[in-house]
């Protein structure tokens, strides 16, 4: 019997804005994002084994097998949803990781809508979006799949359309731990919460920008060259920094004068997550 094998995309995603407003008891900060996602990121092929096991076939350096975030997606939703079923999983990774857009949670949701759909469970995306949750603060907007505004812990999700313009995207060499950042007694926790819908122009910030920049040289690096052509802005809490441009075309001269010294990538912005478009194709 042939097995059926079924690809799927695993898109990054850019925080366009990110103010933090508190911190709860438990150590979480209180945001607000916006979130849009990218036409660039990793490949996950799944084919459905009829024993039960969850194999994850490719291996990261420094992730355990258990430890993976795909692994730990499809155990969750194994357990929770009483299937049977088990899943061989192969993965193309091209996001770098800590990087600020989103790689292991996005891979998360790739697995759990993947699965929802071979193991025929028929979850909605309220409980996909809740179960991801549990694995991450970025995993809810890529299981839901459109650009948002976000609040809370990055789970309040109201659905945006932002312009979707074309990005450089640089990335230093170098993985920063998101609860470094979030831990650091200098950052900037007071920011005043929005009230007015959509965002209003003049709140683009993050409010991490300061903190990982002083921490590390190779961010400050990438932000003032990028910074000579546009705007240049950090994603989530980095390493990551990115700018908008109106056309590829434009996108990729910048790209051609600077990653000569950095590594870096172009992108469509999309306020549809291509893995999103995908499903829909299979319908
Ligand atoms: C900074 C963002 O990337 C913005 O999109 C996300 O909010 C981070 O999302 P994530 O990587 O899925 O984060 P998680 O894996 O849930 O948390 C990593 C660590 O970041 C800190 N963390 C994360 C999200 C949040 N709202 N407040 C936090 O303080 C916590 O210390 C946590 O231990
Ligand atoms: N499938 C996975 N892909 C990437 N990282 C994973 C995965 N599973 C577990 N991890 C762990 O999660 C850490 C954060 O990875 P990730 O690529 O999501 O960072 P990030 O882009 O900074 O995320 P975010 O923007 O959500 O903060 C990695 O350093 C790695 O140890």
């Amino acid at each position: 019997m042939t097995v059926e094998h079924l690809t799927l995309p695993s898109p990054a995603k850019l925080n366009l804005m990110l103010h933090i407003l508190g911190r709860r008891e438990d150590g979480y900060h209180e945001l607000q994002t916006l979130f849009q996602f990218l036409d660039y990121g990793d490949e996950l092929t799944f084919a459905v084994r009829d024993d039960g096991v969850i194999k994850l076939h490719t291996e990261f350096e420094g992730v355990p097998h258990d430890s993976n975030l795909i692994v730990k997606a499809a155990k969750k939703l194994q357990e929770q949803s009483g299937s049977s079923l088990g899943i061989d999983i192969w993965i193309e990774k091209i996001l770098p990781m800590g990087g600020g857009i989103g790689g292991g949670s996005s891979n998360a949701a790739t697995t759990l809508l993947g699965l929802n759909h071979l193991w025929k469970l028929g979850w909605d995306h309220d409980r996909l979006a809740a179960l991801g949750l549990s694995l991450g603060a970025d995993v809810p907007v890529f299981v839901r799949g459109h650009a948002a505004f976000a609040e809370g812990v990055g789970e309040k999700l109201t659905p945006v359309e932002p312009e979707e313009p074309w990005y450089l995207v640089l990335v230093p060499q170098v993985s920063v731990s998101t609860a470094e950042i979030f831990s650091d007694p200098l950052l900037t926790r007071n920011s005043s919460p929005i009230k007015v819908r959509p965002v209003p122009k003049g709140n683009s910030r993050n409010d991490c920008l300061p903190v990982v920049a002083r921490r590390y040289p190779e961010v400050r690096n990438a932000l003032n060259l990028l910074g000579k052509f546009t705007e240049a802005k950090l994603t989530g809490t980095g390493s990551c920094v990115f700018g908008g441009f109106p056309s590829k075309a434009e996108a990729d001269k910048v790209s051609a004068l600077l990653t000569e010294t950095l590594t870096g990538f172009v992108a469509k912005g999309s306020n549809v997550s291509m893995l999103h478009r995908k499903l829909q194709s299979l319908l």
